[in-house]
């Protein structure tokens, strides 16, 4: 039962007007030909294209960039972020959802989630939204709270009809005005309605054809959607489009009807909804800046600030409002996008170099005098226990995980007696903070949004490598001592490796150093290029990291992620169901199974196993001076590995052995290095 009296309306549906707190239209709005918004920006969007009033405050080619710089909008995918259950940003790009709606101060779009892309490419909504949806809900707080929420329009957007400047291009500040449900398809899905915040200045994304805004003063704030209360659910909802009013909560029976009946699909706003603004009030302050500055925030003579991870956050260039990732070791560069895109924006050429100052060892490794002694003593049996040498190579405590049939890992664990000899890897970790070696961070080739920068910044000298990333290579012969020194190690390091195994020593032409700041890491991949000999070997240096192998997705279940069964499965030790598919490949293998019988049995036991990444089955601590060789070409083909460093500055040397047939001619002499006879190491 209603607690008012309900008036009645045409056929069954009662409606009663707001009572209280409802700004009642007036006859004389009806009629009125308002002020506030040419009729261009009512339901007829038509503009002159090419003109627009200004320019946005901050923009961005590509969404990692844009993501980096603006902390009120981490989002890489997605148009809504929240934060602390508040929505702080929002982005409106190509697919805006079924009746929305922009001009120079209104946007009214769909809210994301529970939808997957169509046929034409637009995303179909396929689950009920409903106020548990977190960005639904985050919007309803910011909206209760008045926490104005930034706003950012793509290019791809078509709505507002104008060019816009750029890919991704900050609005304004906008404040939530009202969140509803509507009948999208055969589902309920949210929708919302922002109003820019300050309404004294016409908008950059304006038509420039048309007047300022009307001052504040002379605004009608009066103007309002009518809200009623429906008669079956007591829920009230506001008036949005012409043709009726209706229920808007979904649990209702009679939500999204007009009079009991479906309404018509082409439904076109009231004018009131769209002219309606909401007065100043001095409560909705902006809780954070639209457009960051973070170098005035950053004190460079402040510690390790430099490699914290804020330092590696991306910044709105103070002289275009470019958005630009830190893409280098050194600092900013407002240069090409990414990935690099021609014909776009391409930056202005600002630059901000960060003073470099060497951190200390004491700052990045907690138990400096105590660790060697704590190294790799105890193994979790949840992991392989590696066969344990303290003799061989002693000062090194010699560690093997041998896997059969695929290779083995060999970890040489360092002592302060290596760590601390000159030229050791106290001094190289010193060294390399000093000279300039031309570190970036790459984009990564393989990944799900378009333009991620990998985690860790690298450089490769000597012959050129493609790792997950593809890296143009420095010559040996533009190497500075301490890559050298490092190169001297690891072919050592890779020679101790191989000579057990009987297998030929290949020694390494090539280095690959990762630099990593605070949370950096490098995830699961593999070191496996054809082009590459079967030995890795690895000298770390500073922070101490943990390094974990497993096996590959489609090895450990005998198919790929894509359900494809491997045309000759190994059944290595340890992958799941390791019983029953070496029994079915027994029987494959004596003829008593044919391929296609063989394929159908994998696939059922396929289908009963859980479709997870499988567990890592080595773990091991890299500290500072320690050496790590990965033998053997199936441990890459069949295994991947991780690294994750645990505090602020880790550095990685990776020596390979590149075959020379598959480098390009005019790069071979890149690979040729002499060392000099302190570069040559000793094992000491
Ligand atoms: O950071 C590390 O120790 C590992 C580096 C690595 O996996 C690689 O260079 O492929």
């Amino acid at each position: 039962m209603s607690p008012r009296k309900p008036a009645k309306v045409p056929g069954n549906i009662q409606i009663q007007p707001v009572e209280s707190g409802r700004i009642t239209r007036s006859r004389k709005n009806k009629a009125l030909v308002l002020p506030e918004l040419p009729p261009s920006s009512l339901n007829d969007q038509s503009t002159d294209p090419k003109s627009i009033e200004g320019h946005p405050p901050a923009w961005a080619e590509c969404r990692p960039e844009l993501c980096d710089a603006l902390p009120w909008f981490r989002a890489v995918q997605g148009g809504v972020y929240h934060s602390g259950n508040l929505c702080l940003g929002f982005l409106v790009d190509a697919d805006c959802g079924i009746r929305s709606y922009i001009d120079d101060e209104i946007v009214i779009t769909r809210v994301g989630g529970g939808c997957t892309k169509g046929a034409d490419g637009n995303l179909v909504l396929v689950k009920d939204q409903d106020n548990d949806n977190s960005a639904i809900s985050s919007l309803t707080n910011s909206m209760s709270l008045k926490i104005p929420v930034g706003m950012i329009i793509g290019s791809r957007n078509t709505l507002l009809g104008r060019k816009l400047p750029h890919r991704y291009n900050v609005m304004a500040y906008f404040r939530v005005t009202h969140i509803w449900y509507e009948r999208i398809g055969k589902k309920a899905g949210a929708k919302v309605r922002f109003e820019k915040l300050d309404l004294s200045s016409k908008s950059w994304w304006a038509a420039r054809s048309l007047p300022s805004p009307v001052p504040i003063q002379e605004r009608r704030f009066d103007i309002q959607p009518e809200n009623f209360q429906c008669g079956a659910c007591h829920q009230w909802s506001v008036q949005i489009y012409n043709e009726g009013w209706m229920c808007l909560h979904s649990p209702c029976k009679r939500f999204w009807t007009i009079h009991e009946s479906t309404p018509p699909p082409d439904l076109t706003f009231h004018v009131n909804f769209l002219r309606a603004r909401l007065p100043p009030d001095l409560e909705v302050q902006p809780h954070y800046s639209l457009v960051p500055d973070l170098l005035s925030t950053l004190n460079e003579e402040d510690g390790d600030v430099i490699s914290k991870r804020i330092a590696w956050k991306g910044i709105v260039c103070p002289r275009c409002s470019k958005c630009i990732a830190r893409r280098f070791w050194q600092g900013w560069k407002c240069a090409e996008g990414i990935p690099f895109s021609p014909g776009k924006s391409s930056g202005c050429g600002f630059e901000k170099s960060l003073r470099i100052r060497p951190i200390s060892l004491r700052s990045v490794i907690k138990d400096l005098e105590i660790s060697p002694i704590k190294r790799a003593l105890n193994f979790d049996p949840k992991f392989m226990v590696p066969e344990i040498d303290d003799r061989s190579l002693y000062p090194y405590r010699k560690l093997v995980y041998k896997i059969p049939g695929v290779g083995n890992i060999t970890h040489l664990v360092s002592s302060q007696s290596i760590n601390t000899r000159t030229n050791g890897p106290d001094d190289l970790f010193k060294q390399l903070q000093l000279v300039d070696l031309g570190l970036q961070r790459y984009p990564l080739q393989q990944s799900v949004v378009v333009g991620t920068l990998t985690a860790h910044f690298a450089v490769n000298y000597g012959m050129p490598y493609k790792y997950v990333v593809s890296v143009e290579s420095k010559g040996f012969d533009e190497a500075c001592s301490e890559i050298l020194q490092a190169l001297g190690r690891l072919t050592w390091a890779t020679k101790q490796a191989v000579i057990d195994t009987g297998d030929p020593f290949l020694p390494p032409n090539e280095l690959l150093l990762l630099g990593y700041f605070e949370d950096m890491k490098i995830g699961y991949h593999d070191d496996g290029e054809s082009s590459l000999g079967p030995t890795v070997a690895t000298l770390s240096l500073g922070a101490k990291s943990t390094m974990l192998v497993r096996m590959k997705y489609t090895y450990y279940h005998g198919f790929s992620k894509a359900k494809k069964p491997l045309s000759d499965d190994p059944v290595l030790l340890g992958c799941d169901q390791y019983d029953q598919r070496k029994a079915l490949k027994s029987q494959f293998t004596d003829g008593s199974l044919n391929e296609a019988a063989y394929s159908d049995l994998r696939l059922g036991i396929l289908k009963k196993s859980r479709s997870r990444e499988a567990p890592p089955c080595i773990k091991m601590e890299l500290n500072h001076g320690d050496l790590l060789i990965m033998h053997g070409e199936n441990l890459q083909k069949y295994y991947e590995h991780s690294v994750v460093p645990e505090n602020n500055l880790r550095f990685a040397l990776t020596a390979r052995y590149i075959k020379p047939e598959h480098v390009d001619s005019k790069e071979i002499q890149k690979g040729q290095f002499n060392l000099s006879a302190d570069q040559v190491y000793d094992g000491k």
